[in-house]
């Protein structure tokens, strides 16, 4: 230990704390009796930490008595204490974590919390931690011993601007012998958290489902536990009920929301495992953050392992719970959880059940399984791309909007298909509005068939991959050749234009020879019945909306797109009529009106708009 290290010292918190602090204490957050949970989870996990440090190392648990949590309350002077006799926190542990925030996208989250209305809703998904506890306290001391370590240390802080970091004195390191002492020095109107009842009640509502026992140490009387401490999964379902559940995920996850699918069971055979598993309802913050990480927590024989193993694929992020092992061996490195062969097969088949129950639920509780759709549809639809094997299961799961209404699926899209049809088709863009009146949708609306309208960013990557369902292939109206022509346009329609009496060729050659190289090809349309024209990527390569994007994120170069025109339509069928000039300009116009019926801006919009005024005069 050096001097400065034995001497108090001063530390601003983190800027983000700093924040969050201040948010706390203004209260954006009415109930305030999460922060019990948020301590009581706190000292669960370390003492899961403890357990598992403590398989490599046994004499870590020599000292310090069974793992449990205490709550003592006193009212001379006002403290409620939270006390755990897990793995402790050194110096720098305390400095770390109770003055920084790890959590990325920390900083955007403190952002949409500040302008928030609904800032209650949105720090439930955050979930605040230990910080919490400065809604209920003016003063916190944390004294803590690293399980084995001959120091204890002493953390306090009256919320503000920083806290202090000193050894702890004799009396307070001979009364923590490991683990961890948080002490809060109640507000006057946070007074009732020092009655035994409430703290029954909140540990009854929120913690009763953590494994390890919780004791309530009372002034007078003596101490009893006041949870269950049985872990959850463990049990059969048929002693469980919906309340049940919906604890344990609360508790599990950190969440506040109900859960919108619970799967709860255990598998037998060469393998044995338990497995309870819950899909929020509601998005959290975080889904989209990079590391795309899963929150399934593994066990193995009711010892907590790690947040980490990656049970599920990363489509199945938004997925929580535990997995609780028979057969793994308690001393699971880095590397054997990313190779274990066993484990493996665990995350197939857990996979395989979860998809599966999200299938069934889509049958037997739409209204449910649309609350996940709604929250988590973008990140399932990631999986499209990435799991080959159960592509066709991910789009059968799919919810689509469509030019037949909301929510349909892929089987009721080939239920549907029209006379002829062997085709599935789709439009990207970036909105529903937009899409709808995209004039390539017009042929297939002449026929009544049905389009899926896709607007998710995340729709334009998983449609580059090959993909058909129920043998059918899934075809997009802008990219490459259609073919509509055996399937009959329906009754009101059937009075298409006459075609003009034009030469095609004649035409085409006009508009090519004016366009030159802005396109790679000028074709006579199929998709157009009343636009005179649309752009449309090669049959090869990605489809526009892709491009467009990758574009924008200067990811490579859109390649040239074709121009379909419409040889019914009258601007066409005058190209071929007009002189050099005129076609050049028809034609240039042609290919601008596409681009902005796509989302685009034309290359040159000045001299889009001088062309437009020169053409509308000489008509007038
Ligand atoms: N009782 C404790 N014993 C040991 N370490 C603790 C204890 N309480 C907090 N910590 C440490 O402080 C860190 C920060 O705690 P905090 O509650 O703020 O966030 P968290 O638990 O990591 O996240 P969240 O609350 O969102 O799950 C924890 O990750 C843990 O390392």
């Amino acid at each position: 230990m050096t001097t400065t290290d034995t001497a108090a010292q001063s530390q601003p918190f983190q800027a983000e704390v700093a924040e969050l602090l201040n948010l706390m204490v203004h209260s954006v957050y009415s109930e305030t009796d999460i922060f019990l949970r948020e301590l009581i989870s706190n000292a669960s996990d370390a003492l899961d930490k403890l357990r598992y440090e403590s398989i490599a190392k046994p004499e870590l648990m020599a000292d310090g008595g069974e793992p449990k949590i205490r709550i003592v309350p006193k009212k001379e002077p006002d403290t409620l204490s939270v006390i755990d006799n897990g793995l402790g926190m050194d110096r720098q542990e305390l400095i770390d974590n109770l003055g920084t925030i790890a959590k990325s996208g920390t900083k955007s989250f403190l952002t949409k919390l500040t302008e928030a209305k609904d800032g209650a809703g949105l720090i439930g998904q955050f979930g605040v931690g230990f910080y919490a506890a400065f809604m209920v306290a003016d003063r916190i001391v944390v004294t803590s011993r690293r399980a084995g370590s001959a120091e204890a240390w002493t953390w306090s802080s009256s919320g503000g601007a920083g806290f202090e970091i000193a050894p702890a004195s004799e009396e307070d390191a001979a009364r923590v012998v490991r683990g961890t002492e948080i002490v809060l020095h109640m507000k006057k109107d946070a007074a009732k958290y020092l009655e035994p009842y409430e703290i029954e009640r909140v540990v009854g509502a929120y913690s009763d489902n953590i494994q390890f026992p919780i004791e309530l140490v009372p002034e007078d009387g003596e101490p009893r536990q006041i949870n269950s401490a049985s872990a959850l999964w463990q049990r059969s379902k048929s002693e469980l009920t919906p309340e049940d559940y919906a604890q344990a995920y609360k508790q599990i996850a950190g969440a506040f929301d109900e859960p919108a699918m619970t799967l709860h069971y255990r598998a037998e055979g060469r393998y044995s495992y338990a497995v309870l598993l819950f899909a929020p309802s509601t998005k959290p913050f975080d889904l989209f953050e990079p590391a795309r990480k899963g929150h399934v927590k593994l066990y193995v024989r009711r010892v907590f392992i790690t947040n980490d193993a990656d049970l599920l694929p990363s489509y199945l992020r938004f997925i929580r719970g535990v997995i609780d092992s028979e057969d793994l061996p308690l001393n699971l490195s880095r590397e054997m959880l990313q190779n274990n062969p066993q484990l493996a097969q665990i995350r197939k088949a857990v996979t395989g059940k979860v998809i599966g129950e999200l299938e069934s639920l889509g049958d037997k509780d739409p209204e449910a399984f649309g609350r996940i759709w709604d929250a988590f549809g973008l990140v399932i639809k990631e999986g499209i791309w990435e799991d080959y094997e159960r592509r066709e299961k991910l789009l059968a799961l799919s919810r689509f909007t469509t030019t037949k209404g909301e929510n349909r699926t892929l089987k009721q899209y080939v239920e549907d298909l029209k006379e002829n049809q062997t085709e599935i088709y789709y439009l990207v863009g970036d909105s529903i509005e937009r899409l709808k009146s995209n004039p390539k949708l017009e042929s297939a609306a002449a026929r009544g068939i049905e389009v899926l309208l896709l607007t998710d960013p995340v729709d334009a990557f998983w449609t580059s991959a090959p993909l058909d369902f129920q043998g059918k292939p899934l075809k997009s109206l802008s990219q490459g050749d259609v073919d509509f022509g055996m399937i009959p346009t329906t009754e009101e329609t059937k009075d298409e234009p006459e075609k003009p009496e034009t030469d095609e060729a004649l035409t085409i050659a006009a508009i090519k020879d004016a366009l030159g190289d802005k396109v790679s090809d000028v074709r006579a349309s199929q998709r157009l019945t009343a636009s005179a024209s649309c752009l449309v990527a090669g049959g090869l390569g990605p489809d526009r909306a892709l491009e467009r994007m990758l574009a924008q994120q200067n990811r490579g170069a859109a390649s040239k797109p074709i121009l379909e025109v419409n040889l019914r339509h009258p601007i066409v069928a005058a190209v071929a009529k007009a002189n050099a000039a005129d076609a050049a300009d028809l034609s240039l116009l042609l290919l601008e009106q596409a681009q902005i019926l796509d989302g685009e801006l034309p290359e040159d919009p000045a001299a889009f708009s001088a062309r437009l005024n020169r053409l509308v005069l000489r008509a007038l």
